[in-house]
């Protein structure tokens, strides 16, 4: 496991970093998810287009922007959901939904993460959404990222955890051997993602398969990584969000921090 670096306890020397008094003690994981969360929805505004992300962090965040409309705390919010989970979700608490056809400049997208590095670089997609979370996350002016303590990471991609790779379904295998094998130095085992049970491949809302990369050591440069990936004939996009995140915010036991990547 790569170490992780904890900014509740050693805070980066952004001026932007704030900390709150300490929650109890006794919370649970998601606890501070939904803190977390929480934490974010205070950045949303009336009439604002928000990106809504995917994931049981980003959930609690659509449960608050439903209760703050309910409560008549907000108005006029238009929800872009990232996935067709949270787009049933905000349909069943009554938010109202548009696209990024209809308004492709997102004023802020609020989401969660598997993995966070120091430079607010992102490991996303283990829940399986990572295009459309990329599309529209990666078309808003504010990006605030939600996460509890535990997924702070010095190096993404270096954790023994998967890196996806949305691919298409076309020879699935040949790409999944083209990823393993532009890995191979940083040990790379890249697996195709199965259904729960096992017995067919995981498909997306996109209708693609994801290619799980599994690497011993961390990639190097993270951006020529990213090049070669997208360079496969056969990939959609992958899980790594480089520099898109513009605020970070960690719920921890000893308390909250907020963080803006350009602080
Ligand atoms: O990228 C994602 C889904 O594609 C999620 O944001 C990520 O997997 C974090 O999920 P959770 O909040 O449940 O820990």
């Amino acid at each position: 496991m790569a170490s992780t670096f904890d900014p509740l306890l050693n805070p980066s020397n952004d001026s932007s970093t704030v900390i709150n008094s300490p929650p109890p003690s006794n919370l649970t994981q998601d606890d501070l998810k939904r803190i977390a969360a929480y934490k974010a929805v205070e950045f949303v505004e009336s009439g604002m287009v928000i990106g809504l992300g995917t994931g049981s962090t980003a959930k609690h965040a659509v449960d608050r922007i439903s209760e703050l409309l309910r409560e008549g705390k907000l108005r006029d919010i238009i929800g872009i959901p990232t996935s067709t989970t949270t787009h049933e979700q905000a349909v069943s608490l009554g938010i109202p939904l548009s696209d990024l056809d209809s308004h492709p400049i997102v004023d802020l997208s609020i989401d969660g993460a598997d993995e966070v590095d120091p430079s607010l670089n992102l490991v996303k997609g283990r829940g399986g959404s990572l295009l459309r979370e990329k599309m529209i996350e990666g078309a808003s002016k504010k990006f605030v990222v939600i996460v509890d303590e535990s997924k702070l990471v010095k190096y993404i991609g270096g954790s023994r955890l998967a890196v996806p790779v949305e691919v298409v379904p076309f020879c699935c295998d040949f790409t999944r051997g083209k990823l393993e094998e532009l890995f191979r130095e940083a040990g790379c085992t890249a697996k195709l993602r199965m259904k729960s049970g096992g017995e067919t491949a995981a498909v997306t809302d996109n209708g693609n398969y994801v290619v799980d990369l599994y690497l011993e050591r961390d990639m190097g440069d993270l951006e020529a990584a990213s090049e070669a990936i997208l360079r496969l004939p056969g990939v959609v996009e992958h899980g790594m969000f480089l520099g898109i995140a513009t605020t970070l915010i960690v719920a921890g036991k000893s308390g909250v921090t907020v963080r803006d990547r350009f602080g």
